[in-house]
């Protein structure tokens, strides 16, 4: 497995990838665009920090990409989708630069307020300006964060140890949830209205974008104080400058930019804006938390399939990790079984049921019966990351239901492929945490193995069908390793045969012409 590290490491993060067996590290010195999409080719992963996009393209000439990791929070510089599409995994750290983001927007709330930067110019100019650097305190001044998550809260601490009046709005955060943190949730009207400074922390998303903007800018309060240490997009640019120029808007404090670096921005020309070039995140300690974060996430991953922090699939906890294990198994069986027994499919209807499964992600699991599914059918190389696309792309219809009772198992897949014509169940168990069953073919009830090659046939439950399927598997030299039978009051059986090897075509003609057969299908699990 080779790794592709873009933007440098701190030495914790390499010497964690170097110390893995079986993992080569190459770190290029800063490699630009041209130098990138020649190399990724050849990679497993690549890490990156927010230097380097991660672009379409890319992604679509680097067949071995398995997954993309991002040293640090933000994954807007990676096309997730295109990954996605092509089942790479995008992991970040959250939480990992947290600390150094919200200490850094303190540091530029207070710089803003006493003119820091501007006072150190002048006196490097060789003036003593005492009278234009009158500053203001933030003692009980109102501080307005959008956005109460990771960073946002710590700003929203670190501002009441100064005792500043800290306000809040986050639409997915309760307002209880905010009292506790010792923060006001109020409206974004509210907030604009009362804050004399302003912190942006969100992501950038549909909703985000150009958050602050000339009709929102309008409606703050005269003379506050606007801080982005979060993303150069939350802001109109131009819109700013024009509240700057126009004394509405009193100063800005910015780390972030619409383009990095600034080429031409007229605000980089104005007095009272202070910038910082993207340093949120530039501690020694924040660098040595994502980079030991990032390199054990795809260590994880690449060697023992963890997944941890993956943008674009649901995480499993470690402690979850060993009792899901041997039903991810489950599900990829059950979900082949259906992708070689049923088609076309319309509509898949997967039902978990019992305590084990309650406690569990069920996401990885339906992830796990598509790809299942899908893998026998489709050229393409199908796994947990576009598995889910590729259903909805065959307009394949998916309902997931859960049940807490499952009778006599502690936990129970089953999954159902329904036809234009028919419709085929099969339904497994997991029995004393490690043996895998299958536990139901429609309306038979058995208990088979679920693994190898197996004929499933269905007949009519008359005498001698049983020695009929045995000398005819006898006379093609295929040897049967066990046989499990199971039939209904309606006169009809069904038989799971695991086979030794596979049986050759013409011994499964002869069955399926025989009077007493309904159908035989071999299956590989
Ligand atoms: N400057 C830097 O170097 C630096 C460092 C780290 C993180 N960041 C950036 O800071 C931002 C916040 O990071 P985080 O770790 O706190 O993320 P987070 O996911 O923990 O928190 C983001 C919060 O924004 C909220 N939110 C989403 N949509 C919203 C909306 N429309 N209005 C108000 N709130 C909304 C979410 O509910 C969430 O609570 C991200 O953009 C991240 O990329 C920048
Ligand atoms: O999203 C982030 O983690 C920050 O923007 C930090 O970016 P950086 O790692 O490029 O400094």
């Amino acid at each position: 497995m080779k790794v592709l590290i873009c933007d440098g490491m701190h030495e914790v993060g390499l010497s964690i990838l170097r110390a893995a067996e079986g993992i080569d590290v190459d770190v290029p010195d800063q490699p630009g665009a041209e130098e990138i999409k020649a190399m990724l080719p050849d990679y497993d992963a690549v890490i990156v920090r927010s230097r380097t996009r991660i672009t379409a393209e890319l992604i679509e000439n680097a067949p071995r990409l398995k997954v993309i990791g991002r040293a640090g929070t933000g994954v807007d510089n990676i096309d997730v989708k295109a990954a996605s599409a092509r089942g790479a995994l995008v992991m970040n750290t959250p939480g990992a630069n947290a600390t150094a983001a919200a200490e850094h927007t303190i540091a530029m709330m207070l710089a803003l307020a006493r003119h820091i930067p501007q006072a150190t110019q002048s006196m490097r100019e060789g003036r003593w300006d005492k009278k234009r650097f009158m500053g203001t305190e933030l003692f009980h001044q109102t501080l307005g964060i959008i956005g109460l998550g990771k960073i946002g809260s710590i700003v929203a601490d670190r501002a009441l140890s100064m005792k500043m009046d800290v306000l809040g709005h986050d639409p997915y955060i309760i307002p209880e949830a905010a009292a506790i943190l010792g923060v006001e949730w109020v409206p974004l009207d509210e907030l604009l209205a009362r804050s004399d400074f302003l912190t942006l922390h969100t992501p950038s998303t549909s909703e985000t974008v150009r958050i602050l903007n000339r009709e929102t800018l309008a409606r703050t309060k005269p003379g506050v104080r606007i801080l982005n240490c979060a993303r150069g997009g939350l802001i109109d640019e131009q819109a700013l400058y024009e509240f700057l120029l126009n004394g509405h808007v009193g100063g800005a404090a910015l780390d972030v930019f619409e383009q990095e670096p600034p080429v031409d921005s007229p605000l980089l020309k104005l007095e009272n804006v202070i910038f910082t070039p993207h340093l949120g995140a530039s501690s020694y300690q924040a660098q040595a938390n994502v980079a030991r974060a990032i390199a054990t996430q795809i260590v994880d991953y690449l060697l023992y399939g963890i997944i941890r922090n993956a943008v674009n699939f649901p995480s499993i906890r470690p402690q979850d990790y060993e009792k899901i294990k041997p039903y991810l198994v489950l599900a990829e069986r059950l979900g082949s079984l259906q992708g070689q027994v049923s088609t076309p499919i319309q509509r898949l209807e997967i039902t978990y049921s019992g305590s084990d499964l309650q406690e569990l992600p069920l996401q990885p699991l339906t992830h796990t019966v598509i790809k299942g599914l899908l893998d026998p059918i489709l050229a393409e190389k199908v796994n947990l990351v576009n598995a889910p696309l590729l259903l909805k792309e065959r307009q394949i219809e998916l309902i997931t239901t859960t049940r807490s009772e499952s009778k006599g198992y502690t936990g129970e897949i089953a999954v159902k492929a329904i036809s234009p014509r028919e419709e085929f169940s099969a339904a497994g168990a997991v029995l004393q945490g490690h043996e895998i069953r299958l536990i139901r073919i429609n309306d038979y009830r058995l208990e088979a193995e679920l693994e190898g090659i197996n004929l499933l046939i269905q007949n009519y439950d008359k005498p001698g069908t049983i020695g009929l399927i045995g000398t005819t598997l006898g006379s093609h030299q295929v040897n049967i390793a066990n046989m499990h039978l199971s039939r209904t009051p309606r006169d009809k059986a069904i038989a799971i045969i695991r086979l030794d090897n596979e049986a050759p075509p013409e011994a499964i003609e002869t069955l399926r012409r025989h009077p007493s057969i309904i159908s035989v299908q071999q299956v590989k699990l």
